[in-house]
This record gives C-alpha cells, sequence and structure tokens, in this order.
C-alpha cells in the first residue's frame, strides 16, 4: 500500500502562447487542497505523425490562432468524469486512461493538447502535495545530470522571415564544467552574435525561438559568422562550444518533385537551387568537413525512412542525427527507426505524443538501443517549465530550449539553474558526445 490522494478536480481554460496563439492551461485539484498547473506549447514545423492538436473548427475574431474551446470543454467534461477520484500517484495509470478514453492511434478524439495538460499538471499536483520538485518526483532519489543545452540562436524556415532555409542553428557549450557555466558561455556568444550581425547591417530582429533572423543567403555564412561569434567571445569553437543544426528537411522537400528545394539559396541565382537526398547527404557531409557540427536533427524529410539508413550509414558514426518529425516522440516509429538504423537520437516532445508516460517509454526504448533523446519545447511556448525538470528526472543529458532572450524560453533555463544549485555538488555535467551517450 502507498499514499492515497484522490484528485478532486480538473479545470482547463484557455490562454495564449508565444505567438499569440490559443493555447490550454490546466489545473489539478487534489483533496488535500493542492493545484497542479500546466500549459501546453504548440509547434509549427509539426510532424505529419505527430499527435493531434485539438483545434475549433472556426477562426475566432480576436485571434490570429484556431482557438481551443473543444478540447478546453473535453477537459472540463468527458477527461474530468473519468479522472476525478484516481489517485494522483498513479501518474501511469492517469495516462493509461486517458490514451483508452480518447481511443484513437493518433489521439484525435479529445486531442493531445487536452490530455498533455492534465497528464503534466496531475504530475505537478503530486509532486507539490509530497513537497519536493518535480525532476526528483519524476527521477527519483539520484536524478543528478544536467542537460547540455542546445542553444537556437540563428532561426531561419517556419520559425523566421528571413531567407535561411534551414530552421535552425544551435550553440552547445561541451567544454563547459556545468550548466550555469554553459549558459554563461552561449549568452556570451548570442550577444557577441548581435554586435557582429549588427556591424555588418544586417537586422538583429528574433523569430519565434529567440534567435536572430538576419537575411544570410546560405548554410555557410551562417556558420561562418557562428564560428567568428564563439571565437571573438573567447571561446574553442568545437572543444568548448560545438554547433548543432535541426534543418527541418520535411518543410522544404518538394514531395511532387522528389527533391529538398532551397527557395532562400536560389535568390538572385538564374537556376533554384534543389538537393536529392544524396546530395543532401553529401552537403551534409561537407558541412560536417568544415564546421565544428556535432548533431543534425531531420536531415532528411520524415517518411523517408531508407534515406535516413543511408544517411547515418554515411554520417552517423561521428554526428549525432536526430529524429523529431521522423519519431515524433512515438515508441513505434522509433522501434521502426531501430529496426532499420535510422537516426541515432530521438527529440522528445511530450506534446507530439500526449502524455508524460508515453514519452518516457519512448525515451526508455532509446536508452535500451543505444539511441540519445533530447528534451525539446515547441516554437510556441508558455512560461510552462515542465520540460526543464523532466530533462533532469529523465537524465537525457540535452535540452533543446531555444534562445537567452524570450522569456518563455528564459523561464526554462532560470528553472535549470535553480535545479543545479538545489542538486548542488552531486550535480552532474558532461559532454554527451563524449561517453558514447
Ligand atoms: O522543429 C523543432 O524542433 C521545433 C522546436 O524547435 O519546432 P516546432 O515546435 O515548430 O515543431
Ligand atoms: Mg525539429
Amino acid at each position: 500500500m502507498y499514499r492515497y490522494l484522490p484528485i478532486k478536480d480538473i479545470y482547463a481554460r484557455e490562454i495564449l502562447d508565444s505567438r499569440g496563439n490559443p493555447t490550454i492551461e490546466t489545473e489539478v485539484l487534489t483533496e488535500d487542497g493542492t493545484v497542479g498547473c500546466a500549459s501546453v506549447p504548440s509547434g509549427a514545423s509539426t510532424g505529419r505523425y505527430e499527435a493531434k492538436e485539438l483545434r475549433d473548427k472556426e477562426k475566432q475574431d480576436r485571434y490570429c490562432g484556431r482557438g481551443v474551446e473543444l478540447a478546453v470543454n473535453h477537459v472540463n467534461d468527458q477527461i474530468a468524469r473519468e479522472v476525478i477520484g484516481m489517485n494522483v500517484y498513479d501518474q501511469l495509470e492517469i495516462d493509461r486512461l486517458l490514451v483508452r478514453i480518447d481511443g484513437t492511434e493518433d489521439k484525435s478524439n479529445l486531442g493531445a493538447n487536452a490530455i498533455l495538460g492534465v497528464s503534466m499538471a496531475a504530475a505537478k499536483a503530486a509532486a507539490k502535495s509530497l513537497d519536493i520538485p518535480l525532476y526528483r518526483y519524476l527521477g527519483g532519489v539520484h536524478t543528478k545530470r544536467m542537460p547540455v543545452p542546445m542553444m537556437n540562436v540563428l532561426n531561419g524556415g517556419r520559425h523566421a522571415d528571413n531567407i535561411i532555409d534551414f530552421q535552425e542553428f544551435m550553440l552547445m557549450p561541451v567544454g563547459a564544467c556545468c550548466f550555469k557555466e554553459g549558459l554563461r558561455m552561449c549568452t556570451e556568444v548570442y550577444h557577441m552574435l548581435k554586435a557582429l550581425l549588427k556591424g555588418r547591417g544586417y537586422h538583429t530582429g528574433v523569430g519565434d525561438e529567440g534567435g536572430f533572423a538576419p537575411d544570410l543567403p546560405d548554410t555557410d555564412s551562417v556558420c561562418k559568422i557562428l564560428l567568428e561569434a564563439i571565437e571573438t567571445a573567447g571561446y574553442i569553437p568545437g572543444k568548448e562550444i560545438a554547433l548543432a543544426l535541426d534543418a527541418a528537411a520535411s518543410e522544404i522537400y518538394d514531395r511532387d518533385y522528389g527533391k529538398y528545394v532551397f527557395v532562400g539559396e536560389s535568390r538572385g541565382r538564374e537556376k533554384k537551387v534543389t538537393r536529392s537526398t544524396e546530395e543532401l547527404i553529401d552537403y551534409y557531409a561537407e558541412l560536417i568537413e568544415k564546421y565544428p557540427i556535432v548533431s543534425i536533427e531531420d536531415g532528411l524529410e520524415e517518411s523517408d525512412f531508407s534515406g535516413w539508413e543511408l544517411m547515418t550509414a554515411r554520417l552517423g558514426l561521428q554526428t549525432q542525427l536526430v529524429g523529431d518529425d521522423l519519431f515524433v516522440t512515438n515508441s513505434k516509429r522509433l522501434a521502426k527507426g531501430i529496426d532499420c538504423n535510422a537516426a541515432n537520437a530521438v527529440l522528445v516532445k511530450v506534446n507530439q505524443i500526449g502524455t508524460l508516460s508515453e514519452a518516457f517509454d519512448t525515451i526508455c526504448l532509446a536508452e535500451e538501443n543505444g539511441y540519445r533523446s533530447i528534451i525539446s519545447h515547441r516554437s510556441g511556448e508558455t512560461a510552462d517549465t515542465t520540460i526543464a525538470d523532466i530533462a533532469v528526472a529523465f537524465g537525457t543529458g540535452q535540452i533543446k530550449t531555444g534562445a537567452p532572450c524570450r522569456s518563455e524560453r528564459v523561464e526554462k533555463y532560470n528553472r535549470l539553474m535553480k535545479i543545479e544549485e538545489e542538486i548542488g555538488m552531486e550535480a552532474e555535467y558532461k559532454n554527451p558526445f563524449m561517453d558514447g551517450k
């Protein structure tokens, strides 16, 4: 027997995310008066195979995005009816029940957004009622590994109104001694990058995740200025700060044409710049040769398992190849990837799958098969910091949560600094590429 604390009430409401679009905030109240509150993020470059975020049919006049009143009603009616009375400490049972009452493969009935809010708020209420931090509640007493940030300092693709074809250019402070130092190093480079861009007449407005969004013509010029920023800030590229990319290749793939189309890079040229799967892999090989790129996410499009297999055979030994749209945090899709040696890491976004327990299952499957896991935010975020705790709880060793200048991203970084302080001397921070994990 263990402690039993029934859920007394569940209440969801519509709030706004960092892009000014509606999203859900959910509260779970327990019999002892504890309230756990969680809000749900939302993507722009969403994967085709993600669990479905339920949005209202009609666009609301007062918002630019479609509302989530339908999903809110599902929480307040159907879900509340079933989940009230359950033991808040039975996370697995709560999550399994949510999946069952939805009844679909992709959670399109109740909505992954409706389900996730309840899953996260229940965990937060449980932790709070025990008066222990969320990372400890989810991860246990031995939780101590801090994640290396993948700090997105330059935005392109669907996250910015510029001409850069790839979506994200990130800094990884692999040579730092602790999370706090890593965060400081990247932030210094971020400020240096701003000065360099400004000095060269580029605008320094930011994209959805807080990275700068200048009109740099191609990936080469982005990598060059990033290296310059790292060096001018006083760090050694590769050794102290490495680079990571999210190509978000599904967004530039032309299905009819069967090739990747680089619209930005084509500007001012007579012929459109396109690359076949093999050519794109060659292009990555060249980039890795020239720049200290340690990780490439969504290097190929989301359905092309055989292309991924090819890319992994070619680049997988020296480079982390991350499946985001490819795996969508779904253990079945990850299992398929493992079977054919596609990728060697999985991006974990809780709203891609809908419950904490399913995200955890995916991380365990990755771990068992020598794949790394990276906890990630979405491009549309809120002040909710649950992913910071999850990254520490599940000991994934890496987190992707944007630039240090938009508060919905900074909240996560600040939460991680607090966690590191709490864990104290026992906190562990290591280069994820040094120990094969
Ligand atoms: O592609 C990604 O990895 C994410 C987060 O950076 O973007 P979005 O939330 O728009 O899918
Ligand atoms: Mg991605």
